[in-house]
Formats: structure tokens, sequence, C-alpha cells
């Protein structure tokens, strides 16, 4: 069966689809923001009437509280909806994120990030326009392009959105566990679009994703913020205590120093090491989603591997510190510093954190201050791996041939949605990675953008997947 007629739907209708996605980028939905909690549970709300428009049956989940900056706040909600229930098609459970980084204009956006903006390019240039908030609309378009031109849904969906991905996923995987017997009960295999293509041109399938360890480290010295004329010269600096500790943990060929983190990561075997030769990428696209010619690795396999399949180490930022405009003399008295450790197979979260609590607490007695500190973990995710053979990726591979006329790439992630692991772990169920973006998307990146020639291919990809899986045989 052609899906021509649903193709031209979704051409005839790309302006709505685009305005649409306007409108949801308006919405402040920063997970991380707590003066944004409002938003992000309207953003969720959004979706919940969405989806009840197009006819699924939704359960708003309230998935409990959240300490933060010393408030409780509600968890925005995970929102569930079942759109079909026929007991002979298969059923496709489409997880996304309705959550988003924060984005401030001063960060060196061209245009405001909350306003969805094209440029002669066809660029789509707002906040969540490709992380997640794109994608995440783009399945509910690819369903209502069916319900338009009266074409039945070959398979049963069953969505689940949360709003917490960006901060760790909280509270989503009890939903998960809780839920893994009831409401995910009929799920045959999981498809998730929140991640990238290698290039820019050539789509691509993901079976595997790094880990995240994220870490605060806050060293305490003064009762309060000190004028650094009156007591510097006199006292510890918690920030200087910092910025050491901060140099201890990562060289600039960002080679991780913490010893026992590369003991973890598997040896790479040569079928492996084959795998690299047949992805297309080279240093042009790496350059490209740099904006600058600032690469480690002096070829584009290693660049892979360091992406795909070895860890790294970034440092984020300093919470307390003096980081604006201008130059305000302060010794800040608690600076937390934040960095975090991109896991592999077969990394262990909870070794990790013994590990870089361990090296840390040695590393900040040998300063010889009598300044106190502190390390926790604040959020720690998997490494996630499944199976590329498997039915569920032959109809995605159908799928972008049937709209890119294009074999996808198989490719690992160097991000991590660490909600996947706890997909295939509890439904036992195999997860597809459907990107709908390119390597230039600039993802968690001022401008982040989608193309418009992706968010519209991805919107067919999607509703072509649905079609491809009806007919893939389950073995
Ligand atoms: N598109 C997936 C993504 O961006 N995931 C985040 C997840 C995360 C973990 N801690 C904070 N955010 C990522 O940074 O990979
Ligand atoms: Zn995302
Ligand atoms: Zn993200």
């Amino acid at each position: 069966m052609s899906l021509e007629k649903f193709f031209n739907a979704i051409d005839a209708n790309q302006d709505i689809y685009v305005q649409r996605l306007k409108e949801i980028v308006a919405i402040k939905s920063i997970s991380g923001e707590p003066e944004c909690r409002a938003d992000t549970i309207f953003m969720g709300e959004w979706f919940l009437a969405e989806l009840e428009r197009l006819g699924a049956s939704t359960k708003r989940v309230e998935p409990g509280t959240q300490e933060i900056g010393g408030r409780t706040l509600p968890l925005p909600p995970v929102v569930l909806a079942t759109y079909g229930t026929d007991p002979l098609k298969k059923t496709v459970l489409v997880y996304g994120h309705y959550d988003v980084q924060p984005a401030l204009k001063e960060d060196g956006w061209t245009t405001d990030p909350f306003t969805l903006t094209e440029d002669k390019e066809g660029r789509l240039i707002g906040r969540g326009s490709t992380d997640d908030k794109g994608p995440v609309l783009g399945w509910l378009c690819a369903i209502e392009a069916h319900q338009q031109i009266g074409l039945e849904l070959p398979v049963n969906v069953k969505f689940c959105f949360e709003g917490m991905e960006e901060s760790g996923s909280e509270g989503l995987d009890a939903v998960i566990v809780q839920e893994a017997q009831a409401y995910f009960k009929d799920v045959d295999c999981v498809c998730i679009s929140d991640n990238y293509w290698l290039g820019k041109t050539k789509p691509c399938l993901t079976y595997g994703l790094r880990g995240v360890s994220y870490f605060m480290v806050s060293v305490k010295g003064p009762a309060a913020d000190l004028h650094s004329g009156v007591f510097g010269g006199t006292v510890h600096e918690p920030m200087t205590d910092l910025v050491q500790l901060f140099s201890k943990l990562v060289d600039s060929q960002g080679r991780i120093l913490i010893p026992g983190i590369m003991d973890q990561v598997a040896p790479l075997t040569d079928e492996e090491r084959k795998l690299y030769d047949g992805l297309e990428f080279d240093t042009a696209d790496l350059r490209a989603a740099l904006g600058t010619e600032t690469e480690i690795h002096d070829n584009s396999i290693d660049s892979l591997m360091h992406r795909m399949r070895y860890p790294s180490l970034s440092i984020h930022g300093i919470e307390g510190a003096f980081y604006a405009p201008g130059s305000k003399t302060v010794i800040p008295s608690n600076p937390i510093g934040k960095f975090s450790i991109r896991s592999v197979p077969n990394m262990d979260p909870a070794r990790v954190t013994e590990l870089v609590k361990a090296f840390l607490d040695a590393e900040f007695e040998k300063l010889g201050t009598k300044n106190t500190l502190e390390v926790s973990c604040d959020h720690a995710g998997r490494p996630w791996f499944s199976s590329p053979n498997h039915w569920n990726f032959v109809a995605g591979a159908r799928a972008v041939e049937s709209v890119y006329q294009l074999k996808p790439d198989l490719t690992r992630e160097g991000g991590s949605i660490p909600v996947t692991l706890t997909f295939q772990e509890a439904l036992d169920k195999n997860v597809l990675l459907l990107p709908m973006g390119a390597c230039d998307d600039g993802a968690h990146s001022i401008n982040e953008k989608v193309d418009r020639r992706n968010f519209v291919e991805g919107i067919k990809m999607f509703g072509s997947y649905f079609h491809e899986l009806a007919k893939v045989v389950m073995e």
C-alpha cells in the first residue's frame, strides 16, 4: 500500500504543524527551574488535551514531589494515552519528553529562545524545537494526518510523555514499574525519537546510549560572601579550592583523570571496531556541529568512538559564583560545582560515585584548606544497549527508506535517555531510537533548531513506521 496520500497530506499541512510547534515552544517548560514548574505542568496538560482532541483515552499520573532549592514542588505529570485497542494489531509504545533545557537570550541566542523563528534556510529555531517538542508533536501530527485522509492506523499506540527528562526523569521509573503489568501490559515494542543523526543528510537508527552520573561538589567556607579587598589573603577561599579540584578531573585532551573509571570500560573487539568503518561521518560533520575546528581527535573514527563507546567527563558550571557582566570583587562563600560523567558498558553508577567521592575527598585533603567539602551524585542513569537485528529495527529501517530513499546508519548515541533502559528491563521489550533531527541541531545549546525538512519528513517517517510495524513479522 502506498502512503502517497498520507505524505501529501503532511506536505499540505506543514505550516499548521510549524505553527503548533511555535505555540508549544513558547511554553517555558524548563524542568530544572523551579519558577518554570507551573509552565512545565501546563505543557503536560497541553499534550493531554491534544491527545484527547485526537480521540485517545488519557491518564494523568502525578509522580510525586521534588525538593529543589529548599522548596517542595509537584513533579510535572506523566502523560499516558492509548490510541486504539484492537487486539489484532501490534501495540507500540511511544515515549518522549515535553520539558526543555534552560535558555536565555543573553547566552548568545540570535532570536528569543521561546519564540520559534524560521530563517531563510528553513531552520526552525527555538528551545525544544528538536529536543524534544518537535519529535513529540510529530507523532501526534502523523496521527492527525491519518484521520484527515480517512486512513486507519494499522497499529495501536500507547504514549508516555514526561516532563522531567532533562532533570534526571525523577519519578518516572516508579510509574513505569508500577504500570508494567497494567497500562503497559500489551506493548509489543517501544520507539523513542529523542536523539540525532550522525550528519546532516543521512538518517540513522540508534541502538545504544551512554549513561550519565551528575555530580554536585559543594565547598563551604565563610558564613557569607565576602569583600576580597577586606578578606582576600586572610581566608581559605572556597572557589579556589573548587577550581583546584576541578582541574584534577579531566585534562584538555578529554582524558578522565579519576583513577579506576577507565578500568570499567568494556574492551574494544575487532568486530566492534569494524562497525565504525561503515558509518557515514567525517570530521567536517563534527566541525559543522561545533561551529569551529576545535575537535580533539584527528580522525572521525576516534571522534565517533569517544562519543559512542568511551566515557567522558564534562564540567558544566558553578552555582553560587559570580558570573554576571562587570567586575564584582566578591569571595563566594559556598560555590557548588557541577560536572557529569557519561558512562558506557560495563560501568556501574554506584562504583562511579564511589570512585568520584574517594578521589575528590583525597584531593581535597591534599589542599590543606579549612573549608569543608560535600560531594553528591544528583542523579545517575545506566548506559543502554539493544539489538539492532530486532523486527522493531527492521520496521524503522523500512520507514526511513520509504521517506528518504536511504538505508539508515546504525549508531550509538553519546547522550543519555535513562528511561530507555527502564522500558527495556521493566517491559522486556525492544526499544528503537528513531531520530528526527540532524547533527547540527544544537540541542542544549544556543540557537537550537530543527530543520523544516527534518520536521516534515520526520512526521512522514513516524507514520510510515506505524505501517511498517504492522507488516513486519514478530519473531
Ligand atoms: N535528548 C536526550 C537528552 O538530552 N538527555 C539528557 C538527559 C539528562 C540527564 N541529566 C540531565 N539531562 C542528556 O543530557 O543526555
Ligand atoms: Zn531529549
Ligand atoms: Zn535534552
